[in-house]
């Protein structure tokens, strides 16, 4: 018997950073979209714990306990006192380090499925408790959707969304380090006062609205000059699609996928044909949201 979830990518609408906390982390408020994007986490008992993956980007996903998928079955396994003796398969086609939270995709996956396979009967609440010790966007890529996250973005509230964002990703040659954005993030504010991260109300209200003009207007990532600074080449690609007429570029999360907003399906393909051609990024792709978190097929 096998046990396959489906975990969609996100893009950050709103990324907005306060100051270095103590622990090394920083205070958000992080607003997240999920995508049509998906990778497929399989799990299939077995003698021991293995992990295979599949995809375009699959060579660059580590394959052992470091993997968050296979972190997540351990953690719901230790919990339980059961053996973590699972195969688990990731089907990825969501870019690696690019911004788009593919590993906390699969590690929201692997849990979901593993708790599924096991009968272990984890509430929705240590879920997402478990979630949140792999990492800070994981309990995202569980509830899907669209939300508020803060403190270190793990906080949730659901936000209702009242329409559909169609959107162009495009992928660039290669990662960023999440952690190093952060700290060129620290570095170019050096001697700068940072205000508290709140969310922007014209932001949640173009989200309710399903007002995709007024959303255009609002988004912002305080990541965006860190992420340019480690990836000039990254400014192209956003005038490249700021030419073709999206109605709005930025860099998702701590990039260096870049994400542009757009008015429907047909500009999505126009703008995608022109980010192509520009030549100045990567596999460009296109997906709509919001969608479901991670769901058991
Ligand atoms: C920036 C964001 C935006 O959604 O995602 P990506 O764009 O990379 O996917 C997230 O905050 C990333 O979340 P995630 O990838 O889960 O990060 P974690 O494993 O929790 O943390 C990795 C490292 O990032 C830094 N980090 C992360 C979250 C946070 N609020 N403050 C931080 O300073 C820390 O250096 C930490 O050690
Ligand atoms: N299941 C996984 N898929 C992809 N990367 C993973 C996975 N588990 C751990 N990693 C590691 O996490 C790093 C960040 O990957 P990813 O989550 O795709 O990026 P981001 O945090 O930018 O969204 C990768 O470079 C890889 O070393």
């Amino acid at each position: 018997m096998s046990v396959t979830v489906r975990v969609p990518a996100k893009v950050n609408v709103q990324l907005a950073v306060g100051a270095a906390r103590a622990d090394g982390f920083h205070d958000l408020a992080n607003v997240f979209l999920a995508v049509g994007l998906h990778d497929e986490v399989t799990v299939t008992p077995a003698d021991e714990l293995r992990i295979t993956c599949e995809g375009p980007d699959a060579d660059q996903v580590p394959l052992d306990r470091t993997n968050l998928a296979a972190r997540a079955a351990l953690a719901l396994a230790a919990r339980r006192g059961i053996e973590p003796n699972v195969h688990i398969h990731i089907a990825k086609d969501i870019p690696v380090a690019g911004g788009m939270a593919g590993g906390s995709a699969d590690g929201a996956g692997a849990l979901l499925a593993c708790n599924t396979l096991w009968g272990t009967g984890a509430s929705r609440a240590e879920l997402l408790a478990i979630c949140a010790e792999l990492g800070s966007d994981v309990p995202f890529s569980l509830v899907g959707g669209a939300a508020l996250g803060v403190g270190r973005g793990e906080q949730l509230t659901v936000l209702e969304v009242g329409g559909t964002f169609h959107w162009v990703f495009a992928m660039a040659g290669r990662g960023l380090s999440t952690p190093a954005v952060f700290r060129e993030f620290d570095r170019l504010a050096q001697g700068q006062d940072i205000p508290e991260p709140v969310a922007s109300a014209e932001l949640l209200e173009a989200l309710a609205k399903g007002d995709a003009e007024a959303l255009a207007a609002a988004v912002s990532n305080d990541l965006q000059p860190a992420a340019l600074s480690l990836f000039p080449e990254l400014a192209d690609t956003l005038e490249a699609g700021r030419g073709a007429s999206a109605l709005a570029a930025l860099v998702s999360g701590s990039g260096p996928t870049t994400a542009f907003l757009v008015r429907d399906a047909e500009a999505a393909e126009k703008v995608a044909a022109a980010l192509r051609a520009s030549g100045t990024c990567g596999a460009v792709r296109t997906a709509a949201g919001p969608v479901a978190g991670a769901t058991v097929l």
